[in-house]
């Protein structure tokens, strides 16, 4: 009786038709991979090892895969050979018989486990961006949407090309529609190798099963895929043409997946009742011998137990275990496969060249990706802006201002001291928020900006440009509004020109901020450290502010030129009291020329000093 699945199959629903565009074929080799870490204790410093001597191989149009217990180096072993991370510590890894080069990377195609979409952007409208950056210019717009098209049909997206992509707080796609969008922005650049972590974690047997489907379609036509598995179900597993057996870091089988059982069973394990050979496999490498024959070399290492149940399963320990398969795997096959390696790959001179040929045209032009970059943006943080939770909150303190300084009166110079306060306070408002949702941008966006090769450094700065200019439409909305409810309630002056200049003070300290986060949250790339930090300086900016403490000792003072704050404050007196009164509350009313320039210079030095951490992150990391 067939199943949804294979009806599914059949009816061609998750059978993607696929692009007969031609891919440069890659044969990928690893021969003897051994990778270590180092552990800084807090005393001593010592070597882990993560991969030990792995050797294999996988041709155009095979999917392999990594299989192994959890911890055993599926995933390190992935971005090895995907060139995610720094080269094996020792052992050789090609590509048509060529070491990696930098100009491979637009010929991978890298589905993480975690992979990162925006989650108010529809399945279209990902797939569409992803193509109209990264396809190569000689593409129209036109030829690059119908590529976008083109792959949502191919991965059976079509029903749910109009539904966002979602995310925890936002119901969208499924968990194996997300898969297939992640795995379409992939392959829409047509690569040659497609490397994949996990990619059916978390999905039912029948969905799981029409994602390694699609994947062996994918092989099929002309590309190397390479994909990371946890526990296959039997029909899943049938579906690859090599696999990896990996056990605590060492190599237990390479091979055809079809002749595992049987090489398994030559070494004298053999499953004793009707088992998926998927978790065959993990039990063995996991050195579980439940169910399965004792092979005759271990049965004089058998454990010894007292109990009845430990007498009838006597087995021998996961460690013993492990060892006698590594060793048995080592000298009845490794040396065998080793020498295949040997063999020169059936390509022409020439065409082996080409995957270090630097031949990547830029997918669009600086100004190009700055649209594009800037609308996606746009589109995917609007729903931010116009939250009920951020009008409610903006709105909500702003009455609150407008009550507590309800009509005040500007005829007494105490009067005039506490008005002085309302608007200290609103440069405090508006500087503290942009600083604190500005920290999280780079750290959060981290996968994305290696992901979408955003470090070249021309898409870099398109990237960093847009990233930071698309919200400011937005982020000059709600502070006319909460201006307008403070100053009408508290009986400012709400006459075109002096609010005009007040709104344009409390932007430029807006933007300021934003500046000011940014470059905390990209130099520091994390979080924790750069909350830290940020909440020390935005403390320390609003006490020297001017408002607090008037008498600063002088080796402390200059801090507060360093204070948007104090600019801000300074600025609004300015705009409301120029014409009544040379001073207010201690401070006095000059042209506003220095606080306007301190202002702009935080403006564009922020972004600036942002940028450049931006790229020696880059250099660091080599993404
Ligand atoms: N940079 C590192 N520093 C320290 N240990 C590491 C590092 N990278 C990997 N490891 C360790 O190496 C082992 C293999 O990790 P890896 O993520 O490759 O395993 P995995 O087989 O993919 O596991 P899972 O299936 O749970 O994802 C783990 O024990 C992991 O803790």
């Amino acid at each position: 009786m067939s199943t949804q699945a294979d009806q599914d199959l059949e009816a061609g629903i998750c059978k993607p038709k696929l692009q007969t565009e031609p891919t440069l074929p890659i044969y990928l080799k690893f021969t003897d991979v051994t990778y270590k870490v180092t552990l800084k204790g807090m005393r001593t410093t010592q070597e882990k090892d993560i991969l030990n001597g792995i050797t294999g191989s996988v041709n155009p149009g095979e999917l392999l895969a990594l299989m192994g217990p959890s911890g055993s180096g599926k995933t390190t072993l992935l971005n090895l050979l995907g060139g995610r991370i720094n080269q094996p510590t020792v052992g050789s890894l090609t590509y048509n018989d060529q070491s990696y080069s930098k100009f491979l990377k637009c010929r991978i195609g890298f589905v993480t486990q975690d992979d990162v979409l925006f989650p108010h952007l529809t399945v279209k409208e990902t797939l569409t961006y992803a193509a109209l950056l990264r396809l190569p210019k000689t593409l129209t717009r036109e030829q690059k949407e119908k590529r976008a098209i083109d792959v949502i049909n191919e991965l059976g997206l079509e029903r749910c090309q109009d539904t966002i992509i979602g995310g925890s707080f936002v119901r969208g796609v499924s968990g194996g529609e997300r898969k297939r969008v992640c795995i379409g922005n992939e392959i829409i650049i047509n690569p040659s190798l497609l490397f994949l972590d996990e990619p059916t974690s978390g999905l039912d047997s029948t969905t799981a099963l029409r994602i390694v489907q699609m994947l062996q379609d994918i092989a099929e036509a002309g590309k190397t895929v390479v994909t990371t598995i946890h526990q296959p179900s039997s029909r899943l597993f049938h579906k690859f043409d090599k696999l990896i057996l990996l056990g605590k870091g060492s190599l237990l089988y390479f091979g055809k997946a079809s002749e595992a059982m049987v090489y398994f069973s030559s070494i004298g394990c053999s499953p004793l009742i009707a088992m998926n050979p998927a978790e065959f496999l993990i039990d063995l490498a996991n050195g579980n011998l439940h169910d399965v024959s004792v092979p005759s070399e271990l049965e004089d290492k058998v454990q010894m137990g007292n109990s009845e149940a430990e007498i009838r399963n006597r087995k021998p320990s996961p460690a013993v275990v492990h060892e006698y398969l590594v060793e048995a795997y080592e000298t009845r096959v490794a040396e065998n496969e080793k020498k295949k390696l040997l063999v020169p790959i059936p390509l022409d001179e020439q065409v082996k060249l080409k995957v270090s040929s630097p031949k990547r045209q830029w997918g669009a032009s600086w100004w190009e990706q700055y649209s594009i970059l800037f609308w996606r943006g746009f589109k995917e943080r609007r729903h931010d802006y116009f939250s009920w939770l951020r009008i409610t909150q903006v709105l909500s303190t702003a009455i609150i201002l407008g009550l507590l300084w309800w009509q005040s009166d500007t005829d007494s110079p105490k009067g005039l001291q506490e008005q002085a306060g309302l608007l200290f306070f609103i440069g405090v408002f508006w500087g503290f928020f942009p600083v604190f949702t500005a920290i999280f941008t780079f750290p959060q966006e981290r996968a994305m900006l290696s992901k979408e090769r955003a470090a070249d450094m021309y898409r870099l700065s398109a990237y960093f440009v847009a990233r930071t200019t698309s919200d400011l439409p937005l982020d000059l909305l709600l502070p006319v509004l909460f201006l307008l409810v403070v100053y009408f309630m508290a009986g400012l002056r709400l006459s075109a020109g002096p609010f005009f200049l007040s709104m344009l003070t409390v932007f430029l300290c807006i933007v300021a901020a934003q500046g000011f986060g940014l470059a905390i949250g990209a130099t520091f790339m994390d979080l924790k450290r750069a909350t830290t930090l940020a909440s020390v300086a935005v403390m320390t900016f609003m006490l020297a502010g001017g408002f607090f403490v008037k008498k600063v000792p002088i080796f402390i003072s200059w801090i507060r030129y360093l204070s948007f704050n104090y600019h801000t404050y300074r600025l609004l007196l300015k705009v409301q009291y120029e014409d009544i009164t040379p001073t207010i509350n201690g401070m006095r009313i000059d042209s506003g020329i220095m606080e306007v320039s301190a202002l702009v210079a935080m403006v564009f030095g922020y972004r600036l000093l942002a940028y450049l951490s931006l790229r020696r992150m880059k250099l660091q990391s080599g993404a």
